[in-house]
């Protein structure tokens, strides 16, 4: 078998590329590279195939779902499909509406203006918005004092893309004024898999099948987590002077890094065992555990919540949060008789 573990560098070609550069040629340039999804890519297809043929912008596109899960990616690769222009930006960059009115006026015709964190928008620039997404048109203000005035000025047809990973904090004025919306829900293990074994080639790694495997199960259904236990397992690999990246490595690698086999991490596991432990299992409030575990309540909601969720492990309740059983079976913590299990599956 060929060696494609490189003992100094990883090298493409004749160019050593740095972590940002090796991040730049694993994403995914058109629909076909784009793995799993398959009934959202079609769909997109579609829409993309008959605004191309009716040479029309295509209509607003929504795309929610958690991060790192290929929002961006899939907004460049829209872009590149539709052959437009591809303006990116994000909701907490436009502070003033001047921001918004010199990204609008940038745009030619067609183009694809992405804005990531869509939630996160200042009331002022969501109504500029509503009226450039509508009548592809924008408010100016002429002149200064007295004799200041609205004109109107025309924007060429574009389409907005809105990312979020909170589609719930989105207001509604704003949500219906996209025509198309999708979301895209964590990989399955297959799905990871491929991607896995996509970026190792890419990357010039060799990998075996039990390897990906195992990756594919600790990458939190997630592929930004899959290609970086990818490019850390490599490191393992490479010191250890290993020509293929294994089980065995993987194995050592996932343990050295304390990514267990449901792809928790240190930080999960202290979340849990902080409810376990310090509040008899739950239910604690959101504020609380924050400042328990050493986290903001933001992060910890949309950042470690989710999977843990996702996982069966925690529930979000009314009066707070609180560790199922499996939770406790999972940190190998006898489950307290005292505790009434019946609230763990309500
Ligand atoms: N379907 C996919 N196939 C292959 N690689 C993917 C896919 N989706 C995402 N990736 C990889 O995962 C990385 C993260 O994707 P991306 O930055 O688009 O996520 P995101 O949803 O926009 O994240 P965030 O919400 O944090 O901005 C990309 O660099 C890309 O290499």
């Amino acid at each position: 078998m060929e060696s494609n573990l490189l003992p100094e560098s990883i090298l493409t070609g004749d160019i050593q590329l740095d972590e940002e550069g090796q991040d730049n040629i694993l994403r995914p340039r058109s629909l076909n590279e784009f793995q799993g999804q398959s009934d959202l890519k079609e769909n997109l297809d579609i829409f993309i195939r008959a605004a191309k043929a009716r040479q029309e912008a295509l209509d607003h596109l929504f795309i929610s779902g958690p991060p790192g899960l290929g929002k961006t990616t899939l907004a460049g690769i829209v872009a590149s499909e539709l052959g437009v222009n591809f303006v990116l930006t994000s909701a907490p960059a436009l502070e003033k509406p001047k921001d918004l009115a010199g990204l609008l006026t940038s745009l030619s015709e067609h183009s694809l203006f992405f804005i990531d964190e869509i939630h996160r928008l200042k009331p002022t620039i969501e109504e500029m918005l509503y009226i450039a997404m509508e009548d592809f048109e924008m408010d100016i203000i002429v002149g200064q004092g007295i004799g200041a005035r609205n004109v109107r000025i025309p924007l060429p047809r574009f389409t907005l893309v809105g990312a979020t990973t909170k589609p719930g904090s989105v207001s509604a004025p704003l949500h219906t004024r996209f025509g198309i919306t999708i979301r895209i829900n964590p990989y399955t293990q297959q799905e990871l898999q491929a991607i896995i074994r996509r970026s190792a080639k890419l990357l010039h790694i060799t990998i075996s099948t039990e390897a990906s495997l195992l990756l594919a199960q600790c990458a939190r259904g997630t592929p930004r987590v899959a290609n970086r236990l990818l490019k850390r397992v490599r490191d393992f690999a490479q010191v250890h002077q290993k020509t293929e990246v294994d089980y065995a490595i993987t194995t050592i690698a996932l343990q050295k890094l304390q990514v267990d086999h449901l792809g928790l991490e240190e930080q999960d596991r202290f979340i849990l065992k902080t409810i376990i432990n310090s509040y008899h299992g739950g239910p604690v409030g959101l504020q609380t555990l924050a400042i328990a575990v050493g986290e903001s309540a933001e992060s910890l909601e949309d950042f470690y919540e989710p999977y843990l969720v996702q996982q069966g492990l925690l529930m979000r309740t009314r009066q707070g949060r609180t560790a199922t059983h499996l939770a406790y079976q999972h940190m190998g913590i006898t489950l307290p008789k005292t505790h009434d299990s019946r609230s763990l599956f309500e």
